[in-house]
């Protein structure tokens, strides 16, 4: 299996479960492994027969930036659907971070991995 991966793709959304996480925009950061056959993009050269990381980085953008959730579960759960539903990707593993919200920690967030094959 090959895998085209996105790294550090910093995107600003509302999400968390307190008052003040609901008022304000924070930013996540996803790095995201994607499934792929690479034959015949690797064979013609054309773009046309890969999976585009921009295509997937633009949807995933669209679609973070207008949510709204609480956890960051169900916005991790929610973009590995659309990515496996949306492009030729039949395994992904999602790392969503949400950045330095708990004190003492560099780091919170969530680890998944979907496959719809
Ligand atoms: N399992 C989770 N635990 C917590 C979440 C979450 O999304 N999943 N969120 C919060 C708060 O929103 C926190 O990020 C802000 O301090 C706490 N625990």
């Amino acid at each position: 299996m090959d895998i085209i991966f996105i790294q550090g793709l910093k995107i600003d959304t509302v999400i968390g479960i307190y008052d003040w996480e609901r008022k304000i925009r924070q930013d996540i950061v996803l790095d995201i492994e994607m499934s792929a056959n690479i034959k015949a993009a690797s064979k013609t050269d054309h773009i046309n027969q890969a999976l585009d990381y921009k295509a997937v980085s633009k949807r995933l953008i669209d679609f973070v930036q207008r949510s709204e959730f609480q956890l960051v579960e169900t916005l991790a759960e929610r973009i590995t659907q659309i990515v496996l539903k949306e492009f030729k990707v039949t395994w992904i593993k999602l790392t969503l971070n949400k950045g330095e919200v708990l004190t003492g920690a560099q780091g919170v967030g969530i680890v998944i991995e979907r496959s719809n094959g």
